[in-house]
């Protein structure tokens, strides 16, 4: 080992008479030439760093060196290292280096390119081995060239120009990265910068130098992907103060007698599973027991659609009043546009001595759990994703990207079920619309403790609010799951 740091040390060819030479530290001397030496057969560790060298040589007789320290020095690009095969370690902070070039072979597991000129990050691709990175201080623009560094377990950008948070898209699969620094770039400046990094680099511990705890974690998928839980009580809590914000109303037929909650039957699934015609098919034929209950949209009709039989139609500002009018007992955003149930328009179905079947998404579900309404829950489950896609496509209805979204639920219906036994109360395969309802009918007969009538006669119980209530809320529930 040779140590000889601090000096003015300008040249080195007494070391061709070291040959056993491991370790070599000249650093803070005058040294220009480029390992000026004959090369000792063991040579691991050499330190150059704050010298006068402007060009690197080739170094194939060094095959041994694994740490190679060259900070502070002229170096304007790398070169010569090609067949250092044990070089792991590799600084060159603060030389005039613009491209990175020349690694391609090695197997570092550390590279300090801190304080250079580069632009952008390039010809790190095959460098599969390297956890520590330090570009720092340099005017680099994108994150593009790191993806596919799997062992990365930090990096260090700090001082170069960054300004898109999108760029952290290039380090999402890097599941091993912990301590990322973007210190000192544009992209501090963004809107809710640390969140969303936090949120789109979910196994980073250290970001910017600070710890990332488990609170922020939470709080940026709270934001940016929150789970139907947490959107469910934020919609609940919305519309339940608003509601507290008016004058108390007394909504005296869908209140809950001391024994059953009001009946209703809840019909959800993916759009255009036909739940909204089965809804309407059922309430017409079980019209002694059921009405429709008409929720509020922003959308405007389809062909064919009528205002105060499908939805109400309304405009968005109409809408948005009616929310701080508390109106609402839940609402959702679909497709871009607004979809809402009233406490009137159950209220509406109550007064007439009927039970309430509305049909929506499954948000709306999670919503409604949360309100003061029990109702059964019955998923109509494209079970048959082809043939679900050409039904929404032979409505004529529907973009492209609209189905993709709708098909792209269908999982989300799946998950749910297989994840929380009980939450439907029912599931019925819909890839037929006509067998979806006959068992969807034979399903309500069952609820409604209805046995097939002979021909002419009509024995059914009163359809009063109560009896229905009794029968939708005591029989026995079949749960048939995925
Ligand atoms: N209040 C609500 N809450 C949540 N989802 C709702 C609500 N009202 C309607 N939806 C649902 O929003 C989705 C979009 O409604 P829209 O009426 O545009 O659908 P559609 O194209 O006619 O398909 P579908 O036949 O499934 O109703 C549907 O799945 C519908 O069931």
């Amino acid at each position: 080992k040779l140590e000889l740091p601090n000096n003015k040390i300008k040249d080195l060819s007494c070391v061709s008479h070291m040959p056993y030479l491991v370790i070599l530290d000249v650093s803070h001397n005058e040294i220009f030439n480029f390992f000026g030496f004959q090369p000792p057969k063991n040579l691991k560790e050499v330190n150059f760093s704050h010298n006068r060298m402007t060009k690197m040589k080739d170094l194939s007789a060094y095959s041994c060196l694994s740490k190679l320290d060259l900070d502070h020095n002229s170096f304007s690009e790398i070169s010569g290292l090609e067949q250092c095969c044990k070089l792991t370690h590799l600084s060159l902070a603060h030389n005039k280096i613009s491209r990175i070039s020349g690694l391609a072979s090695l197997h570092l597991t550390y590279l300090c390119l801190r304080g250079n000129q580069l632009e952008r990050i390039e010809g790190l691709e095959n460098l599969k081995n390297l956890q520590v990175l330090d570009l720092s201080q340099n005017r680099i623009t994108s994150l593009s060239g790191l993806q596919n560094l799997y062992l990365l377990g930090s990096i260090n950008l700090e001082k170069n120009r960054i300004t898109e948070i999108q760029e952290c898209k290039h380090i999402h699969d890097l599941f091993l990265l912990r301590d990322l620094n973007l210190l000192e770039n544009p992209i501090q400046v963004q809107q809710d910068y640390r969140l969303s990094v936090v949120f789109l680099l979910q196994h980073l511990t250290v970001l910017d130098q600070e710890k990332v705890t488990a609170e922020e974690k939470v709080s940026s998928v709270n934001k940016y992907d929150p789970p139907l839980d947490v959107v469910a009580a934020r919609n609940h809590m919305t519309h339940l103060v608003y509601q507290l914000m008016q004058p108390q109303q007394l909504y005296d037929s869908t209140l809950p007698s001391a024994e059953y909650p009001y009946p209703m039957l809840v019909l959800t699934g993916p759009q255009g599973c036909g739940k909204r015609e089965l809804a309407h098919r059922l309430c017409q034929e079980f019209s002694e027991y059921f009405a429709y209950g008409i929720c509020h949209t922003t959308r405007g009709p389809y062909f064919g659609e009528e205002n105060e039989i499908d939805y109400h139609f309304v405009s968005e500002e109409d809408f948005q009043n009616m929310i701080h009018m508390g109106k609402f007992i839940q609402t959702m955003q679909y497709g871009g546009h607004s979809f809402g149930l009233t406490r009137d328009s159950i209220e509406d179905v109550a007064r007439e001595g009927l039970a309430c079947c509305v049909h929506m998404e499954l948000e709306g579900v999670f919503s409604l759990k949360k309100s003061c309404f029990e109702p059964r829950y019955i998923l109509l489950f494209p079970s048959q994703v082809e043939k679900y896609k050409d039904r929404l496509k032979s409505r004529g209805l529907y973009t492209p990207a609209q189905i993709e979204m709708a098909v792209s639920r269908i999982e989300l219906y799946a998950k749910t079920n297989r994840q929380r036994p009980g939450f439907f109360d029912n599931v019925i395969p819909c890839d037929d619309w006509e067998e979806a309802y006959q068992t969807l009918r034979q399903l309500v007969k069952e609820y409604l403790l209805l046995e097939e009538e002979p021909e002419g006669e009509n024995n059914r119980a009163s359809p009063d609010n109560t009896s229905i209530g009794v029968c939708l809320f005591t029989c026995s529930v079949h749960h048939h799951y995925l």
